[in-house]
């Protein structure tokens, strides 16, 4: 490509995000413009009543989406949040503490009691973290029920009916539409940010692969405890500020398991871990009940239950990823890149011949070091007394039977599991030998795993799995986004780079197991059977690429089964079988060893032959 049409690629390409990015950004824009519009064009209290409740749910909704969306904690206890909020700013307020004030005071002790109350249920998934919450919820509702000298009991807290912007009580309904709307745009501008930050793409990847996300050294605990503490806190201040609108709190309405459920489900029909979901599904199922509450009057108690059921299933038949489904469907995706000459060229297959290849080093000194490694499942003696050295810019082969244990010795090379007894100890970056135990330590003194059975993180696109890994040692999101492109490029994956690694074939998830963990860029790296399930053309490549990386200075331990890249790619191989060392040596001694090719093939195979 000359230069003149790769700039004008590039322009066109500029062009078309623009205009993409504008037609994203106008829908925003006039949705926001609309909530504050409409109310004050029509000036009518109950229109002014519904806009605040939209904001205020969307509020609520998208701050829940930061733990239950990106981080995929499913609370059902939010409530719990929101009431903290109402209480403390009530309470403050009666004791002559403006709202302004009393709302960050109530967002540090929510976040405070999502820290203690999430960190002992992290272990809990799916139905088992929603029921934990719930539970959590009903305590907090028994709590203020009883606890009648704070919170007036049954009886509930009244605000001091002093008008105006210091106690954020009015007479008039637009002074609060205008504070809600603000808090609204906050809770929006930070769930933006988070997903668009470190903590965001970390969020998501413990989300969709916690083992994988652990492998690329995130602290999987602490990002969710971060996500909860942000969200409860957001959660509080929207509390604060509604229990000022309403005048009146009571345990019944403050920590009501029916007003969390409603904050998620606007999240789900909206489309949940979206950054906008849960605006556009609030926007859609409020106005229906609370229009329909007005209209039929007392005839609709209940009513509001009966429409979002509806919602719902509409919703899981016709769009089950949500209405941003159906906008990222038809409208311009805001997922166009800049396209690049380096892009363009970077389309077909593996660009292995433009990769910088350089001279391949003498082997080094010993960077990893296995001793007497030991490990039992139950009766199962799976690790005998393993022990080997790994060298600087060696290939190490480990190959042996089916269930010989290989997988289960990487495991525990790389903090997946402790052994019974035995150590592995690491070169670290100064020079030390240490001991590494849990999965994010390994990572972090330079030792980087593929799995055998593929774990991409599903939901996000290949550019951002890489970029997971490239976190390891970018802060920067765009930093990491170069250096994952880069990677991209030389593993051949460039033109899948917008594509969620759900779509790719096997050959593509073998790959981005590589690239990720090659973002991190591990001084040790560990391959489990990348070469298993690819076709022929693609193992070649896959040869190729292993030796670029050796070549670097990369030490490569590789489990593989695939004899030919065993062959060619080995400086040595270990045979493991029954859990015992078998052998080790160069690949042609150790493949005409007696022992070996008995535990290939079985004794009777190889009594048959040498008869
Ligand atoms: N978490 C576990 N609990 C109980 N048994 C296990 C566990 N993990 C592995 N095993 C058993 O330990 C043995 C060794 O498994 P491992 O996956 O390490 O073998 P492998 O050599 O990697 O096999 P393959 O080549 O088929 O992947 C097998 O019998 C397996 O069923």
């Amino acid at each position: 490509m000359n230069n003149k049409t790769a700039s004008l690629t590039s322009v066109r390409g500029t062009g078309s995000v623009i205009q993409q990015l504008l037609n994203k950004k106008v829908l925003l824009f006039v949705t926001l413009a609309s909530l504050m519009v409409i109310p004050i064009m029509v000036g009518d209290d109950y229109i002014y009543h519904i806009f605040i409740t939209i904001c205020l749910f969307a509020g609520l909704s998208t701050a829940w989406n930061i733990v239950g969306g990106y981080a995929g904690q499913l609370s059902l206890g939010h409530a719990i949040y929101y009431g903290i909020g109402a209480y403390t700013g009530m309470l403050m307020l009666n004791a002559g503490v403006s709202p302004w004030i009393s709302m960050f005071v109530g967002a540090v002790l929510a976040a405070g009691v999502a820290v203690a109350i999430s960190y002992p249920c992290f272990k809990l998934h799916g139905p088992f973290y929603a029921l934990a919450s719930i539970a959590f919820l009903e305590v907090f509702h028994v709590i203020s029920l009883n606890w009648v000298g704070l919170t007036g009991g049954a009886n509930g807290v009244m605000v001091p009916l002093e008008l105006g912007w210091s106690t954020m009580v009015f007479s008039e309904r637009l002074p609060s539409l205008v504070i809600v709307f603000g808090l609204m745009s906050l809770v929006l501008a930070v769930s933006w940010a988070i997903r668009r930050s470190k903590l965001g793409f970390q969020l998501v990847a413990t989300r969709e692969r916690e083992s994988a996300a652990r492998g690329a050294a995130i602290r999987t605990v602490h990002v969710r405890l971060y996500a909860a503490a942000i969200s409860a806190g957001l959660t509080a201040m929207l509390g604060t500020f509604h229990g000022s609108y309403l005048t009146y709190i009571e345990p019944e309405s403050a920590f009501n398991l029916t007003f969390s459920i409603q904050i998620v489900l606007f999240a789900l029909v909206g489309g949940l871990g979206t950054v906008f979901g849960p605006l556009y599904g609030t926007i859609l199922l409020v106005p229906i009940t609370e229009l329909a509450r007005g209209w039929l009057g007392s005839s609709a108690i209940g009513l509001h239950g009966f429409v979002y059921g509806v919602v719902l299933i509409l919703v899981v038949l016709f769009m089950p990823d949500g209405i941003m489904s159906i906008f990222q469907r038809y409208l311009p995706t805001s997922k166009g890149r800049h396209v690049d000459a380096r892009d363009e060229k970077s389309t077909h297959h593996v660009p292995l011949n433009d990769v910088k290849k350089s001279e391949r080093a003498p082997v080094g000194e010993v960077v990893l070091k296995v001793q007497h490694l030991d490990k039992h499942f139950g009766g199962l003696h799976v690790t005998n007394d393993v022990s080997f050295n790994l060298h600087k810019g060696e290939v190490l082969g480990i190959i042996g039977p089916n269930g010989a244990g290989k997988t289960t010795v990487f495991n525990m090379i790389s903090g997946f599991l402790s052994a019974d007894s035995g150590s592995v100890e690491v070169l670290d970056e100064n020079g030390h030998f240490i001991s590494p135990k849990t999965p994010g330590a390994f990572a972090r003194s330079g030792v980087g795993r593929t799995f055998q059975i593929v774990q991409p993180f599903a939901a996000m696109t290949v550019e951002e799995n890489i970029m997971v890994g490239a976190f390891y040692r970018f802060r920067s999101v765009e930093e990491s986004r170069k250096v994952a492109r880069e990677i991209a490029y030389e593993l051949g994956l460039s033109r899948f780079l917008d594509e969620e690694a759900r779509n790719l074939p096997i050959g593509g998830l073998k790959r981005l197991e590589v690239a990720r963990v090659m973002a991190m860029r591990p001084r040790i790296l560990l391959l489990d059977e990348v070469m298993a399930g690819i076709n022929p053309a693609d193992l070649r490549e896959a040869i190729e690429l292993i030796k670029i990386i050796r070549d670097s200075g990369i030490s490569i331990i590789a489990i593989e089964h695939v004899m030919q890249a065993v062959m060619e790619l080995s400086d040595r191989v270990i045979v493991i079988s029954s859990g015992e060392i078998l052998a080790q040596g160069e690949p042609e001694e150790v493949v005409k060893n007696e022992a070996v090719i008995e535990a290939y093939l079985g004794k009777e195979v190889t009594d048959a032959s040498t008869e």
